[in-house]
């Protein structure tokens, strides 16, 4: 009985058994020379799928079934199948006279380039007992294939094969599994799954750990170095070791420069390259002559890999190594470069040779057509295209090789983000005139000049009406918003500044151009003492108001959670009838129950404290009314803007980088004010070790600072003492000791665990000058405002993070007054860091800083840094050019195709990164 195969080269017997139940087949054939099948006997099992090759391409393989099988049960089985049926299934195989039977599903039908000697190998490199061929590091150079297996052309096979309809080349081939890699069988492909490689993709995503360098063999050659030969084969033998595995060891002669001697002086040296093949099966004769036949004495080889000493003067063993054949004669004299030789991290037990194997493999099967990105993208950000980034990670001609193609794939990362994210807005907008007004806007996102004449009139008026002038980059930030404001798509900016700079004042601004023309606003704070001071300034800034000119007051109302139920219930009353214009409050005003009435902007102070989500939760609120009623969508008509979702403006103290920024807030425009008011002068910051004198060199400057009439913060980490932080200095134990060293002069306190009027209290007293020192936790970091505070005393300032330490400081020197800032550090060694504050008083280089220093986890704190990416290979504290590139190629790509249909092959790469942002999350 015999099967026939049509030009196949994989039999999958699995599926075979399936169909046929407990057939067993029993084939007689391990490896092939040209003609014929070697013999042998081997059960094949469920799992097993043997790579088969059409010997000739054009005759069937026979494969004869072994009837001597000592079971029988096989061979009835075997007898007893009704092939009839099965071929029905399989056209492509032929048993005896039965139809063709076909094994695989058109799509899954791969031509393999296997041979039966790969085939083997690949069984050698899994098993983790023998070191392994070492990969490919010169793909330049020919490889010695036998000359009945023509890789090459089966190489073309692959990457040409009909794709199915609707899938793109790219997607086809980096999404594949790696059993559809040349020369891998599915033992290894299963391997590599279970290891985290299920495609093409994740393998190359593997990236070397380091690169060694590799040398020209032409001085010393070091142990354990990585070095690079040309030379001539002695001898090529196939060994026995044992019962158990076989060797190939190749003997190669290499001619290299005595540089310890004259320089024209050279000597031999010999390499003995060693294979190792486990199993009994490779222990036969033929299979060893046939391996050891790969190499003949006198051909030029080319060798690179890791060297190990033998005992002998001038020999070497490499069992790590790749070995190519030298045909042409340029190559044979050509000098060999010193390059880079990528070291890959093990992953999952799975051994570096084998993914590096694998990867060479891999990378023969790329062509440039994998990558997706825009030609226009890659000419004007200046990228080298997918397949060259691969190459040149995987494997350099040079260090600068490598680092190109890790700029592109950083590239890469940071690209599909961003793109994502405005995507996913786009989407959310209803017509297409929508999203090039957004795009427009992301697009010209700086403006060049500020039209106060077109603001409206209660802005003008505020502004005619403040006791200071606005700088110019409080004026032009101004500028941007409001320009937002009158675009019939919702803003989405975020407006940062140093501490102090003034953004407050913008803000109000803002809110005030959306309540002249009859709409509401919000402004919604982190913390109860924030939004009373808010209230408050802004009450009093309104007072100011010309009331001659346009009489249009507005009404503000504070809403907290202290707010008494009465008075709640009024305020919602008015907000929903829009008696009232403006609500200032803490995280209460999202809650479910608050219905404006028309609110066109929401004001978010200090944003990284509610994070993305909570921000995402005020909008969709109002999207989500938007989307439920029944009005038509026209957003020009007045009554439909006051269903418009609102306008979003996010403001930050912490000096986010900007990096970071486009990280978090992709889909947002970055507004930043760089300036301070003016009169304000430099803190002057001591960090000084917190024992005896240096105590007693801080209270003799806090005495000086409230004999020059100064206000004194001192803050502490803890409120009451603690047992197990006894080292620790705290606010509510210290009072008295203060108020008693600190006599005449009046001292309160403030922390989070007072009720809201007490903290009001303490924090009016100490405004209004009745008290002049203020002993207070870190309630105080965000938003306080007192303009004359002048000095402050931060305890145990090792425990606060720098950005923190620099957001406190920042409660001083926000007015003219000269201030003084003294951070104490429990131990000596503390200190070190803290003298980096004495420094700069710039929170973006601090942060940046900060960045470098810790990462961007650290510096935005375990809640936020949450909302951040993965990154696997872009470091946003070094990469935030890189970034900022991918964020206007997204623009870009967006703006010629909003809704990517022009570039199918973006949005197939989009879904399978970010497969919610396409399937709407
Ligand atoms: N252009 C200006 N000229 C003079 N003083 C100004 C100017 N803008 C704002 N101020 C004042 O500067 C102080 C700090 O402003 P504001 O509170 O708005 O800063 P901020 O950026 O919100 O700071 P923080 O991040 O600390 O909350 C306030 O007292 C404010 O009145």
């Amino acid at each position: 009985m015999s099967i026939e195969l049509e030009s196949l080269c994989q039999i999958s017997i699995s599926r075979t058994m399936r169909y046929s139940g407990n057939l067993r087949l029993k084939l007689l054939n391990w490896w092939a020379p040209p003609n014929r099948l070697f013999l042998r006997h081997k059960h094949i099992t469920n799992a097993d799928k043997l790579p088969l090759r059409a010997l000739n391409g054009v005759n069937p393989v026979q494969f004869l079934m072994d009837d001597d099988d000592p079971n029988p049960n096989s061979v009835n089985l075997l007898k007893e199948t009704n092939f009839a049926l099965k071929c029905a299934k399989f056209p492509c195989i032929k048993i005896g006279d039965s139809p063709l039977i076909k094994l695989y599903g058109e799509d899954d039908t791969i031509l393999r380039l296997d041979s039966e000697l790969k085939h083997l190998e690949e069984i050698e490199k899994v098993d983790k007992k023998f070191p392994e061929p070492w990969h490919s590091l010169g793909p330049t150079l020919v490889k010695p294939v036998p000359q009945s297996f023509k890789e090459e052309n089966l190489e073309e096979k692959f990457v040409e094969e009909p794709l199915p309809e609707n899938r793109a080349h790219w997607e086809s081939i980096l999404d594949r599994s790696l059993k559809f890699l040349p020369n891998t069988t599915s033992r290894l492909a299963n391997l590599l799954e279970k290891s985290g490689f299920p495609t093409i993709r994740k393998l190359l995503n593997h990236f070397p750990r380091t690169y060694a360098d590799l040398q020209n063999a032409q001085g010393a050659i070091e142990d354990g170095h990585y070095f690079m030969f040309k030379g001539k084969v002695i001898s090529s033998k196939g060994m026995r070791g044992g019962a158990q595995f076989g060797i190939l060891e190749v003997l190669v002669g290499c001619e290299i420069q005595h540089i310890e001697s004259n320089a024209n002086e050279s000597k031999m040296v010999y390499l003995h390259l060693k294979r190792f093949y486990r199993g009994t099966r490779f222990t036969s004769k033929p299979f060893l002559d046939v391996i050891a036949s790969e190499y003949k004495e006198g051909d030029h080889v080319y060798i690179s890999g890791k060297v190990k000493k033998k005992n002998t003067e001038d020999h070497y063993e490499m069992q790590q190594y790749n070995i190519d054949m030298l045909e042409k004669e340029e190559q044979k004299y050509a000098h060999l470069e010193r390059k880079p030789c990528p070291v890959y991290p093990a992953k999952n037990g799975l051994k570096p040779n084998i993914i590096g194997d694998v990867i060479s493999r891999a990378l023969k099967a790329l062509n440039n057509k994998i990558d997706p990105m825009p030609s226009e993208v890659l000419s004007e950000f200046n990228l080298l295209n997918l397949f060259d980034a691969y190459l040149g990670i995987h494997r350099p001609k040079t260090l600068n090789d490598a680092d190109l193609a890790r700029r592109r794939l950083i590239f890469d990362e940071f690209f599909y983000l961003q793109l994502g994210r405005l995507f996913q807005m786009l989407e959310a907008l209803g017509t297409n005139l929508e999203r090039e007004e957004l795009l427009a806007r992301y697009r010209n996102d700086k403006i060049s000049k500020v039209c106060i004449s077109e603001w409206g009139p209660l802005t003008r008026n505020l502004l005619k009406s403040l006791p200071y002038s606005l700088t110019s980059s409080q004026l032009t930030a101004l500028s941007e918003i409001i320009l937002d404001l009158k675009r019939p798509i919702p803003m989405n900016r975020l407006l940062q500044g140093d501490v102090g700079c003034g953004k407050t004042i913008v803000a109000f601004l803002s809110c005030m151009e959306v309540l002249g023309s009859g709409f509401q606003a919000a402004l919604m704070v982190p913390t109860e003492l924030l939004a009373i001071q808010h209230y408050q300034e802004l009450n009093s800034l309104l007072e100011l108001l010309d009331s001659g000119t346009e009489g249009f007051k507005p009404t503000i109302a504070l809403l907290t959670g202290s707010t008494s139920t009465r008075e709640r219930r009024i305020i919602l009353k008015g907000l929903q009838s829009g008696d009232i214009s403006m609500v200032i409050g803490t995280h209460s005003l999202i809650s479910e129950k608050i219905e404006f009435r028309n609110l066109k902007i929401a004001v978010i102070d200090e944003q990284h404290r509610f994070g993305v989500v909570q921000r995402g939760r005020f909008n969709s609120k109002l999207l989500s009314r938007l989307r439920d009623d029944s009005m038509n969508h026209d957003f020009n008509s007045d009554e439909n803007k006051a269903f418009m979702a609102p306008h979003i403006l996010a403001l930050s103290a912490t000096p986010i980088p900007r990096t970071l920024a486009l990280a978090l807030h992709g889909d947002m425009s970055i507004t930043q004010i760089t300036d301070l008011p003016p009169g304000r002068q430099p803190i002057e910051t001591l960090a000084l070790e917190g024992n005896e004198a240096g105590f007693e060199k801080v209270y003799k400057m806090m005495k000086d600072e409230l004999v020059a009439d100064g206000k004194i913060y001192l803050v502490y980490p803890i409120i009451e003492e603690s047992e197990q932080l006894p080292e620790l200095h705290a606010a509510a134990t210290d009072y008295e000791s203060i108020s008693g060293k600190f006599e005449g002069y009046n001292c309160s306190l403030l922390h989070g665990r007072m009720k809201a009027e007490e903290k009001e209290e303490a924090l009016t007293k100490f405004r209004d000058g009745q008290t002049r020192i203020l002993l207070a936790t870190q309630v105080i970091e965000i938003g306080v405002d007192v303009p004359d505070a002048s000095m402050m005393v931060v305890m145990n300032a090792e425990r606060f993070g720098m950005a923190q330490l620099h957001q406190l400081r920042g409660r001083v020197g926000r007015g003219s007054k000269k201030s003084r800032c003294v951070f104490l550090s429990s131990t000596s060694g503390t200190l070190k860091r803290l003298k980096v504050l004495e420094k700069s008083s710039d929170g973006f280089y601090l942060a940046q800083a900060d960045l470098l220093l810790r990462g961007p986890g650290d510096l935005l704190g375990k809640k936020q840094s949450g909302h951040l990416p993965e990154f696997p290979v872009a470091r946003l504290e070094i990469d935030g050019d890189i970034l900022q590139k991918a964020h206007l190629a997204a623009l870009k790509v967006l703006s010629i195709s909003n809704n990517l249909e022009k570039y199918p092959g973006l949005k197939a790469e989009l879904s399978m990164r970010q497969p919610l942002c396409i399937l709407g999350d």
